[in-house]
């Protein structure tokens, strides 16, 4: 079954967010393959972002898109660069024809996922996940023996790769994608970045995609993209009844709880028991943060059957997959977590975020509301607060991301 756009006057309707136009109405025309992939996966409308995007990026036009979190932005670079490779016509086994860049491990896979559906319509294409947490001589192998024409991942590995393997042959390569650009920069993979850009042909088309602008951004952008048509699609939320435009969803609703320092752990226990039946991410500044709470929630009687589930960057790489994996299959639970899982990550029916440690940047605020409330649908933010300093700071973030639903 397809969705359908819907008026904006129900705001639990995920369709709200939704525009008229139909895939099968953007100019370029996708094709059948394409079509048939977005109809088998329930998409017929496009998003704002995916209307605006895709037909641009068809056409032979580099792309700096600006867009809030969980607008469908991954498909809005795919489906273009499924179109773009369909023109290839006998790729060699090695020859790479797209590039797309990713900050995460978890966030490359879901890329590669998403992706499959419509990359499996492409008969000689072979596309390649290359994240770190594996042995990279066993991917070398495999692209050795399977060829690759579409490279997936992470910037260390994909550069590593690139830097090993002489029998990849980036001369025709047709596309060149930068998601999550501004985390890209943030975790200081900008050198990586620049040595992967330097190797790819100038004559190829760059989506550069992020929820966040800043000046490292930009830099990129002059960098990477030649006269970029700039995308940039806002959530509009009714504040005092004007619309305004936020970085954040209109779905997402904030409230702020003020603690003193010695009752904090206290009231996030409260919290939880409070909301035994909601499915919820919980932030904490560290690793170490992670793995307390990891091991003392289970011990805790009032909390008894609650799935809590660890997820940060120094566990082993089985054991993220294996927490993401099941986290996203429950109705209810808890992620206690880090910000590795702070961008891009869709994982379905997020009720809540919790914030026990707020984030000092307001971009990685936006970023981890993101996982609730996305695409149209409602969800709520709770930031726990130290009195004086951390309620002063946050007060000031809220005017600065003109955030109107918080309490
Ligand atoms: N045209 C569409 N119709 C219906 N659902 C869609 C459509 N496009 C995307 N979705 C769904 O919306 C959700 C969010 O999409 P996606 O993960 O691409 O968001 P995003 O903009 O990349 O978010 P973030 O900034 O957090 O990475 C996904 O579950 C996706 O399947």
């Amino acid at each position: 079954m397809t969705s359908s756009p819907s008026s904006d006057s129900d705001p639990s309707d995920p369709n709200r967010a939704l525009t008229e136009t139909r895939f099968s109405d953007l100019t370029p025309s996708l094709s059948d393959e394409v079509l048939e992939a977005l109809t088998s996966s329930g998409f017929e409308y496009c998003t704002p972002v995916q209307a605006a995007t895709i037909p641009l990026l068809c056409s032979y036009k580099d792309v700096a898109v600006d867009a809030a979190t969980g607008s469908g932005k991954t498909l809005a670079f795919v489906v273009p660069l499924v179109e773009i490779l369909r023109r290839t016509k006998n790729a060699k086994p090695h020859e790479v024809l797209g590039v797309i860049i990713s900050p995460t491990r978890e966030l490359s896979s879901q890329i590669f996922h998403v992706a499959q559906p419509f990359i499996s319509s492409l008969p000689d294409i072979k596309p390649v996940l290359l994240v770190g947490g594996s042995e990279v001589k066993s991917d070398m192998q495999k692209i050795e023996d399977e060829g690759a024409n579409l490279l997936i991942g992470t910037p260390g590995r994909l550069h590593d790769i690139m830097d090993r393997m002489d029998i990849l042959d980036f001369r025709n390569l047709e596309i060149l994608i930068l998601d999550e650009a501004d985390r890209l920069l943030d975790m200081g993979f900008q050198k990586q970045i620049n040595s992967i850009i330097s190797r790819l042909p100038k004559l190829r088309r760059t989506g550069l995609f992020s929820a966040t602008q800043t000046e490292a951004v930009e830099e990129l952008a002059k960098a990477g993209l030649r006269n970029p048509v700039r995308v940039e699609v806002r959530a509009e939320t009714k504040s005092s009844g004007n619309l305004t435009s936020s970085k954040t969803p209109s779905g997402l609703h904030i409230e702020f709880i003020k603690c003193e320092a010695d009752k904090k752990s206290s009231q996030l226990v409260d919290f939880f028991i409070k909301n035994k039946s909601k499915k919820m991410i919980v932030y904490f500044m560290t690793c170490a943060s992670v793995d307390y709470w990891g091991v003392v929630l289970p011990r805790l009687a009032v909390l008894k059957g609650l799935n809590i589930i660890p997820l940060h960057g120094k566990m082993k790489q089985s054991a993220r997959e294996k927490a993401l994996a099941t986290f996203t299959s429950l109705s209810d639970g808890i992620l206690m977590c880090t910000d590795v899982a702070a961008r891009g990550l869709d994982i379905p029916g997020v009720d809540c975020i919790v914030q026990y440690d707020p984030p000092q940047d307001p971009n990685v605020f936006i970023h981890r509301v993101g996982r609730t409330a996305r695409l149209g649908r409602q969800g709520s933010a709770i930031v726990f607060l130290l009195p004086k300093v951390q309620t002063s700071q946050f007060v000031c973030l809220f005017i600065i991301l003109h955030l109107p639903n918080f309490t």
